[in-house]
């Protein structure tokens, strides 16, 4: 009889791999890069610089920052007419949808698709972050029949990316918020989008095939479309009160409440929400929208009363990008866009130390069944 391991549904707990990037240490409470912290760096540092601590294993002092930012905007522009490719979309198109297409219609332009070295995944992980904020930008224009937002080469490179989203140039402080935003979007171990590009990348196939997968799983709502799914669920419940006699009703149909629950964290605030929470109450004092906050912690501490179930960083990242006038569709294709990082990142890992993916199952169904 062959061999047989622990069958865990959901994989729930299984070590898949090896990696030398990120650890959840739930223990500990940090979400460890390269040996530093996540909140730390995000406190203190810009995308950028986690940019370079991820795809060179070091951070960057300010000349090397500087150089790589002018690396990444030699790459912002799309191929030619590579627009056109969305406005032959349905306007109906989910934005993650036109990701995905964008992403997929990519690999036919990339001079080096078949590169497996680090060396060169570094670099094709930088067009391909270079680019894919002004696909996510330009291609929900697009299907809103709203003007291209070109990419403003005199702008950082975060600040750029939300003026292609809003079309208005934001503000110092807005720019930070969601500069940290991306940083603690940036990276996370295993999440479910992760092992699906790295279980691509192990049959050799190219990063833009993993990603193209990647893009599918973080869709899901048990995934990255949660953040959407909380702010309509936030914009329903229109009242403290009313958010309150919503949640209720869910958990009462046995529903589950987006934003909460993890599969690594489960009886812990995720950090990275915490961390979103204090943003939403600056924004929400600047924009006078304290009831929101407001709205936000009575959520999380019904769910906590009720369930014993605490926030993931969806459930707070969600009101802070509302007050930042981003467009609700747009939530997920931001959280993929700054997970592009963390993607390239373990597909080179994957490349670099291949094994094959393939399970084993627990059959339950007959046998000796003859036609
Ligand atoms: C950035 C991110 O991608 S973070 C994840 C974003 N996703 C969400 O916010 C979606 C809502 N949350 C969930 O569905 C879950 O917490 C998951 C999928 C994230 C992780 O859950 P899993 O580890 O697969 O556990 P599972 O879904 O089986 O939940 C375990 C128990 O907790 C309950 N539970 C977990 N999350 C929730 C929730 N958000 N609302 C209500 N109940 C919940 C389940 O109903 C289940 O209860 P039961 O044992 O009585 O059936
Ligand atoms: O780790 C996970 O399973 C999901 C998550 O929080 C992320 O991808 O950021």
């Amino acid at each position: 009889m062959a061999e047989q391991t622990a069958y865990k549904p959901g994989l729930d707990g299984v070590i898949a791999t090896e990696t030398k990037l990120s650890y959840l240490d739930v223990d500990a409470e940090e979400i460890v890069l390269r040996g530093y912290e996540l909140i730390e760096l995000a406190e203190n540092k810009q995308y950028l610089d986690l940019v370079q601590l991820l795809l060179q294993g070091v951070l960057p002092d300010d000349e090397q920052r500087s150089s790589l930012e002018q690396e990444l905007k030699k790459e912002y522009d799309l191929p030619a007419d590579f627009f056109s490719l969305f406005s032959k979309l349905p306007k109906e198109t989910n934005p993650m949808d036109a990701l995905r297409t964008g992403i997929s219609a990519l690999a036919g332009y990339e001079k080096n698709l078949d590169g497996r070295r680090e060396e060169e995944i570094s670099k094709t992980a930088l067009r391909l972050l270079a680019k894919i904020p002004n696909i996510v930008a330009n291609s929900y224009h697009i299907l809103h029949d709203e003007a291209v937002v070109e990419p403003k080469q005199e702008l950082p490179y975060s600040t750029n990316f939300l003026y292609m989203i809003t079309g208005k140039e934001p503000t110092q402080a807005e720019a930070d918020y969601f500069d940290q935003s991306l940083m603690v979007y940036s990276e996370h171990e295993m999440p479910n989008s992760t092992f699906a590009a790295r279980v691509i990348a192990s049959t050799n196939a190219d990063i833009y095939g993993a990603l193209t997968g990647a893009v599918a799983s973080l869709k899901g709502n048990l995934h990255g479309g949660a953040n959407e799914a909380v702010m309509h669920m936030l914009l329903e419940g229109e009242t403290t009160d009313g958010f309150r006699h919503l949640l209720y009703e869910k958990l009462n149909n046995k529903e589950k409440v987006m934003g909460f629950g993890h599969r690594v964290y489960m009886k812990k605030m995720d950090p990275r929400a915490a961390l979103m929470k204090e943003a939403l109450r600056e924004l929400a004092v600047e924009r006078k929208r304290e009831d929101l906050f407001e709205m936000c912690e009575a959520g999380e501490q019904l769910m906590k009363e009720e369930k014993g179930l605490y926030p993931n960083l969806d459930y707070y990242a969600a009101p802070v990008y509302y007050l930042l006038g981003i467009p609700i569709d747009l939530y997920t294709p931001i959280f993929f866009a700054a997970r592009t990082l963390g993607l390239c990142a373990h597909v080179s890992e994957q490349y670099t130390n291949n094994k094959l993916f393939r399970p084993r199952v627990l059959y339950t169904g007959p046998r000796g069944l003859h036609p």
